[in-house]
């Protein structure tokens, strides 16, 4: 480690004085300008974790849905998972180390976790569409070389793009080519292949309506429509060219609004979906024949593909495990429906990925989803050698069921949730069942809920336990929620400190939209009263939509 060359050009990219943030959910997040020393810094840990894993890691500049002037980075671990836990922690003291601490942070990082100096290291960098990112992103490469580090900066990726080539370099290009026409053929061929095998279901040519949020999913799509365009024919809105990244469109504003984006015109029954800015979510809506509009989120999308995926392996014959993961966001109807009706495992984690991810690594066939439209499904070494065999020896029928797993395995992105590799597994789906939009939908009906923000002096005050269900402190806090979801009908309430805003998130539901913005509001009351809460006083939800609609 040349130790005087790393404070050489540290001192290029200094760190604010007092500035102190947090590796949270999906890294490090806030105002663009505030981020050139940690993304510098983020150069430098990458070196170190690939040094220590002896693999290639992945940097990926985004915030993701958040407001086109924010940016963020997160890194990615050898398998094209989230960085490791105790790496999270690293990456926190290494961006918060004043200029003069940078050198002993580093060595104490590297004695801790016995990198070994001498070994190479490999980075992988990939940014999104906002004005901010390229700039960034140098500062990483910036971080890397001055550690000797080597790089490959693949420029403008959605996210998950990236975790794949993380996954394909470190898997000697089993998984597939790391390269962005292999990702485009991988995928491309999986979907034509299934949805040849589709008969027609009365909605001949397959159509289907994308709002990109104005982001990096827009660039993208349009690159790989002509690899799948036998199978689906897609209409691309808010495509960057006009409207700002994120803002009135995008999976995180239909998702949280319940309506849907600007900038796209929708006619009744059609099928529409929207990314978001960074492209590893997605929720489908439609409007019916009355012009009500219908949010089809990830909740729903884990039911249609669990039950396709369940049905494929009755057909196999094979016994395998398939599991469903979720957290506490997730409609109370739709843990209901796989539960009781599809009879398929469902568990809860904590909110963010990485928490989903390393419980659906535990089946055979582990489908995960955020409500929120992040998700994907894993299938086990087991499985894929067991479905490979299947598709070669057994029946007509059960080889083409084999087959066509075979190829939703190569559909889906199994290194993290993407939108483009989910929209192409949902429109294979719903073409092989021939399912409109509205069968879809009618799985069951989601619990009408909603979610709000408090502003308190510090989230930290709030703990949690049971996957985030239950508050364990402030005292008090949690007889409270008790007490109020007792006085609604199928009602149930948490709160939990977001990881990416400096809120607490407070969620309800219950047997009617009134019920629901009751209880928000009431929970919300009390998450101010008893965990210091500052500002305005909580305020009633019909004030809140029509001070939005204003
Ligand atoms: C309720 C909700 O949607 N929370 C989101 C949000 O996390 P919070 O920790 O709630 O701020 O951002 C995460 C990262 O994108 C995402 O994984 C998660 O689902
Ligand atoms: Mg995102």
């Amino acid at each position: 480690m040349d130790l005087g060359a790393i404070t050489k050009y540290s001192a290029l990219h200094a760190k604010p004085n007092g500035l102190i943030l947090q590796y949270g959910t999906a890294g490090f997040r806030t105002k663009a300008e505030h981020l050139d020393h940690v993304m510098f810094r983020m150069g430098l840990l990458a070196v170190l974790r690939s040094k220590q894993t002896k693999s290639t890691i992945g940097v990926m500049v985004t915030a993701s849905h958040n407001p086109e002037e924010d940016n963020g980075v997160k890194l990615v671990d050898p398998l094209g998972e989230m960085l490791a836990p105790s790496w999270e922690e690293h990456a926190t003291c290494l961006a918060n180390a004043e200029e003069q601490d940078m050198q002993r942070v580093l060595i104490d990082i590297s004695e801790k976790e016995a990198v070994n100096l001498q070994q190479d290291a490999f980075v992988v960098i990939g940014r999104d569409t906002r004005p901010s990112s390229e700039k960034l992103s140098q500062s990483v490469i910036d971080g890397v070389t001055v550690l000797g580090g080597q790089f490959h900066d693949y420029g403008l990726l959605t996210t998950p793009q990236l975790h794949y080539m993380v996954y394909c370099r470190n898997t000697g290009g089993r998984y597939g080519k790391a390269t962005i026409e292999g990702y485009y053929q991988k995928l491309s061929k999986a979907f034509v292949e299934l949805t040849k095998q589709a008969s027609c279901s009365g909605d001949e040519y397959r159509s289907l309506k994308v709002d990109c949020a104005n982001g990096i999913g827009a660039l993208k799509l349009r690159e790989m429509e002509h690899y799948f365009s036998q199978g689906l024919s897609v209409q691309l809105f808010n495509d960057g060219s006009k409207g700002k990244l994120n803002h009135l469109c995008g999976a995180d504003f239909v998702k949280s609004h319940q309506k849907p984006p600007q900038g796209m015109e929708i006619k009744s029954n059609e099928r529409c979906c929207s990314f978001d800015g960074d492209a590893d979510r997605i929720v489908y809506y439609y409007h019916d024949a009355d012009g009500h509009f219908h949010l089809i989120d990830g909740d729903k999308i884990a039911t249609l593909i669990s039950s396709f995926l369940k049905e494929l392996l009755v057909e196999i014959g094979e016994s395998l495990n398939i599991g469903v993961v979720q957290t506490a966001y997730a409609n109370g109807s739709s843990t209901r429906y796989l539960e009781e009706v599809m009879k398929v495992p469902v568990y809860c984690t904590k909110t963010g990925v990485k928490h989903l991810h390393h419980k659906a690594q535990e089946f055979d066939i582990g489908v995960y989803f955020e409500a929120n439209g992040h998700g994907t499904a894993l299938f086990s070494t087991a499985v894929e050698m067991k479905i490979k065999q299947s598709a070669e020896q057994l029946e007509d029928k059960k080889r083409k069921a084999a087959k066509m797993l075979e190829n939703i395995i190569d559909l889906f992105n199994q290194a993290a949730g993407d939108a483009i590799s989910d929209m192409l597994v949902i429109e294979a789906i719903l073409a092989l069942k021939g399912l409109t939009v509205q069968q879809w939908d009618a799985l069951y009906t989601d619990l009408p809920n909603r979610q709000l923000k408090v502003q308190v002096a510090d989230r930290r005050v709030i703990s949690t336990t049971d996957a985030e269900r239950q508050a364990v402190t402030p005292p008090g806090l949690q007889e409270a929620i008790n007490d109020l979801v007792k006085k609604y009908k199928l009602s149930r309430a948490f709160v939990r400190p977001s990881g990416t805003e400096d809120v607490v998130r407070v969620y309800a539901e219950a047997d009617s939209q009134e019920s629901a913005d009751h209880l928000a509001h009431e929970v919300s009351l009390a998450v101010f009263q008893l965990a210091g809460g500052i500002g305005e006083r909580p305020q009633p939800v019909t004030n809140i939509l029509t001070k939005r609609i204003n």
